[in-house]
């Protein structure tokens, strides 16, 4: 929603941040919304082509400067230090991500920012153990090579990031991108620009040098997106967000054949057999189904549960929505908060009528909250459960993204690792059952990149994160970001 200055309350502006200074543009800034209420809180500088290229040429200055120099150790040093800048201004932090996303504060002071900081101490633990492959190769003539791998930076990585969690997701990429010597131009989402905005502060606080981090903000086509996935001095882009985006993303990057590394949408199951642990799977469904008001792409939208706990799961689930708490997201006992935007909401509307109209059995939830003002302005929507819709309604086949799910029943567990499979999305499954083979089986047999087992959303940043099929590119985390953050050259020398 683009708005002039003078409309704009004057109570925030947030600029772009090019080689350690803010920077302003000269289109209107677009107005910055608390989705709790709908309320303009500030408004938002939006770069144009011009702005992108200064930010891209700082980055690609910056790669030859100091950092280009600095050994592992100290590169460490300043990851640690971005860390504690965070933790050291977390208050602030977490008003910035409540501000902008309306989740709850105990979902931010939880989840998000610590996340957000602990992204950055992973990947200096990284480097400090980093490792690299070497051959001693007997030669032709009957004497000895040594073949090494050699690693450097990628160069000027393009960081494109949503807006379900902000730093989170942000950190999750400038972290390693930064620890392998790269530098980084990123684009938050137009929707939370906040925390972003933030980090730069600590960037400059924590020492790093003016260029290596710089921010742009505004929308995809016609705007920074656009200009910065075209930009031909960009080396590789990251990004989490859309199936649908990402193809547009591949398509820019496809000129000069830079490489990509995606974390896209998904329609993730989740299967219950019967041995579960109900507490435990109740537990973990709900959070998978509900957190973040269903805004994780790593959340549930499909459940299929073995029939003999089928109607017991489903009253045990419809208790637990129906005991999440709405309300204003810095209240300490709030549980749930609205969605992101009003296009998002009319979204997730629109999937909630569809299954009206399709004959779905609406369990609980299926509309809006009553909510008192100031709240009453805001994108809310009510955690929502369905049984009875056919396997291919829109509602069980495209990511909603909203605080919504269907479940199922299935008989066999081949049938219900068909139907998980059953889908051009593989990011995530959680599976629950007190049977040890048939853990490691299903986990197997369901085509994701995450499978988790009697939990969900648990994190060792160490390993393998990323989704299969149409729901990514490459992998996130521990060394698997070392492939997209660096090139690797073999050198053989003739000893
Ligand atoms: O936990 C992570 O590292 C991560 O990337 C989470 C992604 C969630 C996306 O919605």
């Amino acid at each position: 929603m683009n708005i002039t200055a003078a409309q704009a309350p004057a109570s925030s502006v947030i600029t772009h941040y090019i080689a350690g200074r803010p920077v302003t543009s000269s289109r209107p800034p677009f107005a910055n919304v608390d989705p709790a209420t709908g309320q303009v809180v500030g408004h938002v500088h939006e770069a144009d082509a011009g702005i992108v290229d200064m930010a891209v040429r700082a980055a690609r200055d910056a790669l030859h400067g100091p950092w280009g120099r600095l050994t592992d150790g100290e590169r460490a040093a300043i990851l640690r230090r971005l860390a504690d800048g965070i933790r050291a201004r977390f208050d602030e932090f977490v008003a910035a991500e409540v501000r902008d996303t309306g989740k709850p504060y105990s979902l931010a002071s939880h989840l998000d920012i610590p996340r957000g900081a602990a992204n950055f101490d992973v990947f200096a633990d990284q480097l400090a153990h980093g490792a690299t492959e070497a051959f001693r190769s007997p030669t032709p003539d009957g004497g000895i090579a040594l073949n090494y791998g050699l690693r450097t930076p990628r160069g000027v990585i393009a960081v494109i990031c949503p807006w379900n969690l902000p730093l989170l997701l942000m950190t999750w990429k400038v972290a390693p991108a930064l620890a392998f010597g790269n530098t980084v131009v990123v684009k938050p989402s137009e929707e939370t620009p906040s925390t972003t905005t933030l980090l730069a502060e600590v960037m400059n606080d924590a020492g790093v040098p003016p260029g290596v981090f710089n921010v742009v903000h505004g929308f995809g086509p016609d705007s920074a997106g656009q200009y910065l996935t075209e930009h031909p001095d960009v080396n590789g882009i990251t990004f989490t967000g859309e199936t649908r985006t990402g193809t547009a993303i591949m398509k820019a990057a496809a000129v000069g054949v830079r490489p990509v590394s995606f974390e896209l949408g998904g329609k993730n199951a989740a299967v219950v057999f019967a041995d579960c642990d109900l507490d435990a799977a109740i537990a973990g469904t709900t959070r998978s189904a509900f957190l973040n008001s269903g805004q994780v792409c790593l959340g549930t939208e499909r459940i299929y549960v073995e029939r003999p706990i089928f109607d017991t799961f489903v009253a045990r689930l419809k208790q637990a929505a129906e005991a999440l708490r709405p309300g204003d997201p810095n209240a300490g006992d709030t549980t749930f908060g609205p969605l992101i935007s009003k296009a998002h909401r009319d979204k997730v509307l629109s999937y909630y009528a569809r299954a009206r109209n399709e004959g779905a059995s609406i369990v609980t939830g299926g509309g809006v909250p009553s909510l008192p003002a100031p709240l009453s302005g805001g994108w809310w929507v009510e955690p929502t459960i369905w049984t009875g819709l056919p396997a291919d309604s829109a509602v069980l086949t495209e990511e909603i993204f909203g605080p919504c799910c269907h479940i199922a029943p299935f008989d066999r567990e081949d049938e219900a690792i068909a139907a998980a499979n059953d889908s051009p999305y593989g990011l995530a499954t959680s599976i629950w059952t007190g049977d040890l083979s048939r853990a490691h089986r299903v986990a197997a047999a369901i085509e994701v990149g995450v499978a988790w087992v009697n939990c969900w959303f648990l994190r060792d940043l160490r390993t393998a994160f990323g989704g299969a099929k149409q729901s990514g590119i490459g992998r996130e985390g521990g060394v698997h970001g070392l492939e997209f953050y660096t090139e690797l050259r073999n050198v053989c020398i003739k000893l």
